[in-house]
């Protein structure tokens, strides 16, 4: 099976009927979802996305992207938050691990991620005298972090390319109607790209959000599509006992329900570790809020069994470690014998890195276990855009089950104003008057 979830390894730390009682409350969900009935209803678009996506616009993202391939030495894609992670975990998940330093590739650079000058400035820095084009992604259209890369890059632009070749080189991706990117967009004659109103930006990674910095990092776009689809039907059966995307949003509940606050998304392939930022930002702003939720948090094994191994096994008893791994490694070699053996190592010759890497995993997990951790295992059979495709959709339709049976609307994130505004005060944007009064109790540094 390509995406499989096994729960065996948290058994003994919960008891069976639990799931049965749970079920229940799923098929309630289930319904709830595929009715398009509950709170965050307006932003279930990506539920069937895969079986109805919009087959010309993908093929406008492939023909930009070809584009882009052939006039560009990089494409810097400008977004934040949903608008920017799941690109970057595909092309980090199924590229080469030094994509960027390979020669003959289109560079793909992220920008508007953070406010850093001298990140930006690094990076202008490395594409002086490239080629670039520009993928500015906001859903809003009015985010400031990415709007600040954009302003920056398009006066780049503008200055090496003059107006009207810049215009030709800038690509937005924003809502089909409103918000200052789209009015930009239409006044300037960018060529645009939707992310449909009934998709938040956490759920828009197979939208042209993704796709288009996918494509253009060579990235097989039909295949990740087609995967998703799979997904869609293998996914959409309410009876839990079958349901494997079901029983990780279950059983992660029922863990949580028990006491477990944090849920540890582990990795030993490099390559994901974006798909855990990316799988972060799904999670944890859909089901932080109202006082509740699973905290995600993230470690790449076995880099941090050295860091954080320790407390993983002897901290507090509140985590849950959820390992994604991959059943099949893109390469794998073997290990030879060395006639010296001064490092001892001799014992390994004959087997693959991989297998080591494997032992590695299962040594973690026995240790986790039996030092009070559940383990829950989410197996991709390879790293492809086919799998990718279905994980993604996996961990989505999870997380929806998963915010209804916590009791949350999952599609929402009002959460996320309140910094919004107290830095708009401090900034003095206008409209933030009042706000900067009241933050006079706070005692401010830097
Ligand atoms: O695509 P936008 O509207 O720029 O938003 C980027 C990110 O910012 C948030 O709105 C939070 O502020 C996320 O939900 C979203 O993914």
């Amino acid at each position: 099976m390509a995406v499989s979830f096994n729960y065996s390894n948290s058994l003994s730390f919960m008891n069976k009927s639990e799931l049965d009682h749970v079920s229940e409350f799923v098929n309630v969900a289930h319904n709830r979802l595929h009715e398009k009935r509950g709170p965050g209803s307006d932003f279930l678009g990506w539920l069937d996305w895969p079986i109805r996506y919009n087959r010309d616009e993908c093929m406008r993202v492939k023909k930009a992207a070809e584009k882009i391939r052939n006039q560009s030495d990089a494409l810097i894609v400008i977004g934040t938050g949903g608008s920017y992670l799941g690109a970057r975990a595909a092309i980090e998940a199924l590229s080469h691990s030094f994509y960027n330093q390979m020669e003959n590739t289109t560079k793909v650079y992220f920008a508007g991620q953070n406010i850093s000058s001298t990140y930006i400035t690094h990076l202008l820095e490395l594409l002086d005298g490239k080629d670039i084009s520009i993928n500015v992604i906001s859903k809003s259209g009015t985010t400031m972090e990415p709007a600040i890369a954009f302003r920056i890059f398009r006066d780049y632009l503008e200055k090496n390319y003059g107006k009207e070749e810049a215009r030709k080189r800038i690509y937005a991706t924003t809502d089909q109607e409103k918000g200052a990117l789209k009015k930009l967009a239409d006044e300037e004659g960018y060529e645009s790209f939707v992310i449909p109103d009934d998709i938040g930006g956490r759920y828009s990674v197979l939208t042209a959000v993704g796709l288009l910095p996918m494509a253009t990092a060579g990235l097989d776009i039909d295949q990740m599509m087609t995967g998703a689809e799979q997904a869609y039907y293998k996914y959409n059966n309410p009876d839990l006992s079958t349901n494997e995307c079901y029983q990780y949003a279950a059983v992660r509940n029922i863990l949580h329900q028990k006491g477990r606050d944090i849920e540890l998304l582990v990795n030993y392939e490099p390559s994901l570790q974006y798909v855990a930022e990316w799988w972060k930002q799904l999670f944890g702003e859909s089901e932080g809020k109202d006082q509740k939720g699973l905290f995600p948090a993230s470690v790449n094994f076995p880099t941090d069994l050295h860091s954080m191994g320790q407390y993983v096994q002897e901290g507090r008893r509140h985590l849950i470690e959820t390992v994604l791994q991959v059943t099949k490694p893109a390469i794998d070699f073997t290990i030879k014998a060395d006639p010296d053996n001064i490092d001892g190592l001799n014992f390994l010759a004959g087997q693959t890195m991989d297998e080591v890497n494997k032992k590695a995993f299962q040594g973690a997990m026995m240790a986790h276990v039996d030092g009070g951790i559940p383990n829950l295992l989410i197996e991709l059979e390879e790293l492809n855009e086919y799998h990718f495709g279905e994980l993604v959709y996996f961990f989505e339709k999870a997380c929806a089950i998963s915010g209804c049976l916590l009791g949350v609307n999952p599609f929402d994130q009002p959460g996320v104003e309140a910094y919004k505004k107290n830095m708009f005060a401090l900034l003095g944007k206008p409209g933030f008057e009042k706000e900067k009064l009241n933050l006079g109790g706070f005692s401010i540094v830097g």
